[in-house]
């Protein structure tokens, strides 16, 4: 819990970070403070802990002692300040949408909410090679890619500890925002040209930023303890944790069918599934039995094939899932460990009907 005297000279989140938490590779992202994050992720909807949400762990930054930002706000000005209105024409108004729909931090937004981020957002053209957001600077825009590529790196003692880089749909330039941080990371335009939609900071924060915080400290705990994701930086989760959704299962219920095709992954959150398979002779048999931090659902986004087994539940169960595109695009560093773990798999074999 935060200590209030702290809150008091850092009005926007829980208390200074500490210069000494541990760095790992992964960038700046990764050295984010402990705090309130075991309590947080033991809420079950981001209803509960929303009265918290300044209580977030804010991030410590490479550069030495974070420091709040020139132009941070507290919690309570963000939420009176009122969003931008930039006028669109029809194609414009027509694009950000599509975007916004398919983009994770945006596509969960009602019609009115969705309608605001439009109309606050302005679009910026840059060229291949210039800078976008530099490391250390403070946090004016969180942006969204229209057209072309952007790279993004961290630095650390000079040295690129992390990189990566952004297609159209993508966003990035968030971090310095929630926490009123410095800037985590450097983005480059890769490309020209390279179009994208900038969201101001006033913005961001009346919009987006309760939810995303909230989300990001519910499930960040868990996919820490997931063994397939123990590999990711602490922004690789943060990223998954983005773009989850949260389904109940109830006893019996079968999740997905042998020979259906699959659009879906799955991880426990808690409870039991069954995984069964059909032989060559038609004869049924349980292959595994995934409990709590399993996964399932990973061959049919892997591969061209159809779902490899039926998983059914076993008394209640919740599972955290994502979608195809977003499946791609976040466990894309695990990609070769799934691809090899598929070929341990038991097979039900024709002996044992
Ligand atoms: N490993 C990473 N660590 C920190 N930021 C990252 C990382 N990878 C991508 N980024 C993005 O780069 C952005 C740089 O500006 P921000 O710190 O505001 O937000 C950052 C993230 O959106
Ligand atoms: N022995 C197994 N063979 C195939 N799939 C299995 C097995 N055990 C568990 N599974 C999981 O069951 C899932 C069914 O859907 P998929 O084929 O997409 O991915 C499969 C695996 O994640």
């Amino acid at each position: 819990m935060a200590d209030p005297d702290l809150k008091k000279k850092y009005p926007d989140q829980a208390g200074p970070a500490s210069a000494e938490a541990p760095a790992e590779a992964g960038g700046a992202a990764a050295e984010m403070a402990e705090a309130s994050e075991d309590e947080a992720s033991e809420s079950d909807n981001d209803d509960d802990y929303v009265g918290e949400m300044d209580e977030a762990p804010p991030p410590v930054v490479n550069q030495g002692r974070r420091r709040v930002s020139v132009c941070a706000e507290s919690p309570s000005e963000s939420m009176n300040a009122t969003v931008k209105v930039i006028p669109k024409n029809e194609t414009e108004t027509e694009r950000i949408l599509e975007i916004l729909k398919k983009n994770v931090l945006f596509k969960h937004l009602d019609p009115e909410q969705m309608n605001t981020v439009k109309d606050a957002m302005a679009l910026v053209d840059f060229k291949d090679g210039d800078a976008i957001i530099k490391q250390g600077d403070d946090g004016d825009n969180f942006y969204v890619l229209d057209e072309g590529t952007v790279h993004c790196e961290v630095k650390k003692d000079e040295e690129v500890v992390f990189q990566m880089d952004y297609g159209v749909g993508d966003s990035f330039g968030e971090l310095a925002i929630m926490y009123n941080a410095p800037r985590a990371a450097t983005c480059t335009a890769s490309s020209s040209p390279c179009k994208l939609w900038a969201l101001d900071r006033v913005s961001f924060k009346v919009i987006l930023m309760k939810t995303t915080i909230s989300k990001r400290n519910i499930y960040k705990g868990f996919l820490q303890q997931v063994p397939i994701l123990a590999q990711l930086t602490e922004y690789e989760i943060l990223t998954i944790a983005d773009a989850l959704q949260e389904e109940s299962f109830t006893d019996g219920e079968v999740i997905c069918k042998q020979g259906d095709t699959g659009e879906t992954f799955y991880i426990i959150k808690e409870g039991t599934a069954v995984c069964s398979q059909k032989n060559a002779a038609g004869a049924e048999g349980e292959v595994a039995r995934l409990e709590n931090g399993a996964y399932f659902g990973e061959i049919a986004l892997l591969t061209s094939k159809p779902r490899q087994a039926t998983v059914s539940v076993v008394g209640d169960l919740r599972c955290l899932t994502l979608d195809r595109k977003t499946f791609k695009r976040v466990m894309g560093p695990l990609q070769d460990i799934l691809m090899r773990s598929m070929d341990h798999y038991n097979k039900f074999q024709a002996a044992n009907i």
